[in-house]
């Protein structure tokens, strides 16, 4: 298995408990890192991999369109995206609010998961 990985993807989210978080969407920051077959290096062809661009331009839009209250759904959706609808094999995320709260820059998630029978060797996480 390769690895893709996306740092500093910046997305407009409807997240968050509080009233003001519910009529405004704000900035989250992610990091994802994910799985593809070794395939896709070996033929040299983006049918045989996930193509990136697809993955970026889906989360904003998925994004765009619903409210979750927990950085952690939001999280579990982007993750089941990845498994779902690209057939991600393996997938880590980070996603972070950005100065939401006083003396912090950045709070959120961490979600490290392979799909059904997929573990990476030790050392590889
Ligand atoms: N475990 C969580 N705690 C909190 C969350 C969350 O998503 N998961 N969210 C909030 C608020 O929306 C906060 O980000 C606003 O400052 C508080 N705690």
């Amino acid at each position: 298995m390769d690895f893709i990985f996306i740092e500093e993807l910046r997305v407009q989210a409807w997240v968050g408990i509080y009233p003001r978080e519910k009529i405004a969407p704000q900035t989250v920051e992610l990091h994802l890192t994910f799985g593809v077959p070794d395939a896709a290096a070996e033929q040299d062809d983006i049918a045989d991999t996930i193509n990136y661009a697809e993955v970026i331009e889906r989360i904003r839009g998925e994004l765009a369109e619903r409210h979750f209250n927990l950085i952690e759904t939001l999280g579990e959706f982007v993750v089941n995206l990845l498994f779902e609808e690209f057939g991600a094999p393996w997938v880590k995320i980070r996603i972070a609010k950005i100065g939401v709260m006083k003396g912090v820059r950045r709070v959120g998630v961490f979600i490290q998961r392979g799909r059904e029978g997929v573990t990476l060797p030790p050392g590889m996480s």
